[in-house]
């Protein structure tokens, strides 16, 4: 199998109501522990890294990973670039091999969020490269409470509709009340389910991107304060809404922080129940295969990717 674009993937999930999984990478146990899972139940896959994963892994050894993922699992991958932020490092990664790139101007004015889009689409494409926009903003989402000011950030549907227009982008990232990282709701979990119906009924047959989407797994999180961590009132996106945001139209569902606590969790246990061993790939080991199993949970029971390789 290959290196691939999201493209069929994704016309796959919008016309089987699944969503594929995003899947950020930092190192060997982590794409092993996510590609692991994903070929034993056959689903599309797409490994994602950050400009941190770059800094922190190197862009070489991070690719020479997923070509080897590739070659171990059979599995068809696209290697996507996840919020880059300049059309430098879009370029960087369209020119060593990335199949999908970010570009992240979600930050920037309108018209200067489409602009830079559309310089990036104009390279990708002409590389045979996909390309993912982001519009309306995530962070900080959660602490609003006026219902204006929520409005503001979260994405408009028409506008939505002009900017993929007039940008070229082939996915768009929306705004409706998820957020990065492991504190998304502080009372009840609300995600803005008629603004995403609104947004797919405007750009029909058109592939939606879920930033912020990892589930903050009760297990895990209990696991880390068990054993010496200090996360109290983590709460994250609950799968049921994923499931219906994937069959709205969301065809990408980004997965961070989920990897991040399934391998810490099942670390600090295992450095808490043996506390004479030292071999790193016992406990990197546990790491791999905490996340293996939280992946392919969220293959079969939360995306409905699997069997769809
Ligand atoms: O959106 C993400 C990566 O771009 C990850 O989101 P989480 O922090 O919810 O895992
Ligand atoms: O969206 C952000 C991802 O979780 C990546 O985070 P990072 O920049 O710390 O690698
Ligand atoms: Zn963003
Ligand atoms: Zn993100």
């Amino acid at each position: 199998m290959a290196l691939v674009t999201t493209k069929e993937m994704f016309r796959k999930a919008y016309e089987g109501g699944y969503a594929v999984g995003a899947f950020n990478v930092n190192n060997m146990e982590i794409v092993q522990g996510i590609v692991d899972a994903a070929k034993e139940v056959r689903s599309p896959l797409i490994l994602q890294v950050s400009a941190g994963a770059r800094k922190y892994a190197k862009p070489a050894y991070l690719k020479k990973l997923v070509e080897a993922a590739i070659i171990d699992s059979d599995l068809d991958i696209a290697l996507h670039l996840d919020h880059g932020d300049s059309f430098e490092i879009c370029k960087q990664c369209i020119d060593d091999g990335f199949t999908s790139v970010m570009i992240d101007g979600s930050h920037l004015p309108y018209e200067e969020n489409i602009a830079l889009v559309k310089q990036v689409v104009e390279y990708a494409h002409a590389r045979g490269v996909v390309v993912e926009a982001e519009l309306g903003k995530l962070a900080g989402v959660e602490d609003e409470v006026n219902v204006k000011a929520e409005d503001a950030t979260y994405t408009d549907p028409k506008q939505a509709v002009d900017f993929v227009k007039r940008s070229g982008c082939d996915s768009l990232a929306i705004a409706i009340g998820t957020s990065h990282g492991a504190y998304k709701f502080k009372g009840e979990p609300k995600l803005d389910f008629e603004r995403l119906e609104t947004i797919t009924k405007l750009l029909p047959d058109y592939p939606l991107v879920l930033h912020g989407a990892s589930t903050v797994i009760p297990e895990f999180v209990e696991m880390c304060n068990a054993y010496g961590g200090d996360i109290p009132g983590a709460q994250g996106v609950p799968e049921e809404m994923l499931r219906r945001a994937g069959s709205l139209g969301v065809c990408k569902i980004n997965i961070d922080t989920d990897l991040r606590l399934a391998m810490t969790a099942a670390i600090r246990k295992y450095l808490h129940d043996f506390p004479a061993e030292f071999d790193p790939r016992k406990y990197l080991g546990v790491g791999r295969d905490a996340i293996r199993s939280m992946v392919r949970h969220k293959l079969v029971d939360v995306l409905g990717s699997d069997g769809k390789m």
